[in-house]
């Protein structure tokens, strides 16, 4: 038998797989059906100081090869989530983990403060790269308003979390960014990757593009993105120090998981495929890579994580 539990920053997961942020978790009823099913974790969809509508729609669509989505942040505001934390049984359930995207630096803090006072055993993962708010730019593509936004978060949360990292693609920025992020011990983890921003899907039947924000641009996920988060997570677990790679991007199998924790992740988030198939997608995925653990002889995640080969 195989052993895929894995235990980090003090969270014990039966499994390293959970929901990305975004993907059927802004309610409390879509979290309750993440913790109700075989996931080893949940995390929130990523919350604003004030509720937030989010962009018209239709502003998700399937595509040949995933998925493309402009949502701009719809949730229930910080406090909804805050709510659901604190009413949440830490003891008994899953890992739960909060994700914070403020429009402003102000509200992150605001936020931050709000959680840390709540004193509660959530992570928290701090969204640096939401791609989809019309006229604002990807934090975590800046690297100076990366390192100001992480400066001033750590002088207001002084517990471990992570951030949520755009898809970088030079290696020059890996390492920029790798500099940024090993500044600030407290920074325990990164999430790689988020969607693969302002891609564009046509319709070739209707010429048309198939959401409505931005003409037509939006965040994509799924087969499209799983090399470029692969190499996301290589990267990070090599250039950072002592920090966990949380793997995000094209995981729709045990094959992909495999790769990811191949690849040097320490769990592995599933978006798209939540989202297309529901929360059965994680008993699937669980048992798809515990039979590959099998078939190749590993007992634990240990003995296969960030052991890539290369040539
Ligand atoms: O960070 C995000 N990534 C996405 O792909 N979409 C959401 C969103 O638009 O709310 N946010």
């Amino acid at each position: 038998a195989v052993d895929l539990s894995v235990s980090w920053l003090g969270v014990n997961m039966e499994n390293p797989l959970y929901n990305a942020s975004g993907v059927m978790c802004r309610s409390r009823e879509e979290l309750d059906a993440v913790a109700a099913s075989a996931a080893g974790a949940l995390i929130t969809k990523s919350c604003t100081l004030l509720p937030r509508e989010g962009n018209p729609e239709p502003r998700y669509a399937k595509a040949p090869h995933g998925s493309i989505n402009s949502m701009g942040l719809p949730n229930a505001g910080y406090q909804y989530y805050l709510d659901y934390a604190k009413a949440y049984d830490h003891q008994g359930g899953k890992p739960l983990f909060v994700s914070v995207s403020g429009m402003s630096l102000e509200d992150n803090l605001e936020m931050l403060a709000a959680f840390r006072d709540a004193d509660l055993p959530c992570l928290v993962e701090l969204n640096l790269s939401c791609p989809n708010l019309p006229g604002k730019p990807q934090i975590g593509y800046d690297f100076e308003a990366s390192s100001h936004v992480l400066s001033e978060v750590v002088k207001v949360y002084h517990k471990p979390f992570g951030v949520k990292l755009p898809p970088y693609f030079d290696p020059v920025h890996f390492a920029e960014m790798a500099s940024v992020l090993n500044s600030f011990p407290s920074l325990k983890y990164v999430t790689c990757i988020n969607s693969v921003g302002n891609g564009l899907v046509i319709d070739l039947d209707s010429e048309s593009v198939v959401i409505k924000p931005k003409g037509g641009l939006g965040g994509i996920g799924g087969d499209y993105v799983l090399p470029t988060a692969l190499a996301n997570v290589r990267e990070f677990y090599r250039l950072l120090d002592d920090k966990h790679v949380i793997g995000c991007g094209g995981v729709k199998s045990g094959r992909e998981a495999f790769m990811h924790i191949l690849a040097g992740a320490t769990a592995v988030q599933v978006g798209t495929c939540l989202y297309e198939e529901g929360a059965a997608c994680f008993a699937r995925i669980r048992d798809e890579l515990a039979a590959l653990m099998q078939q190749k002889g590993y007992a634990t995640l240990a003995d296969f994580r960030g052991k890539l080969k290369t040539m």
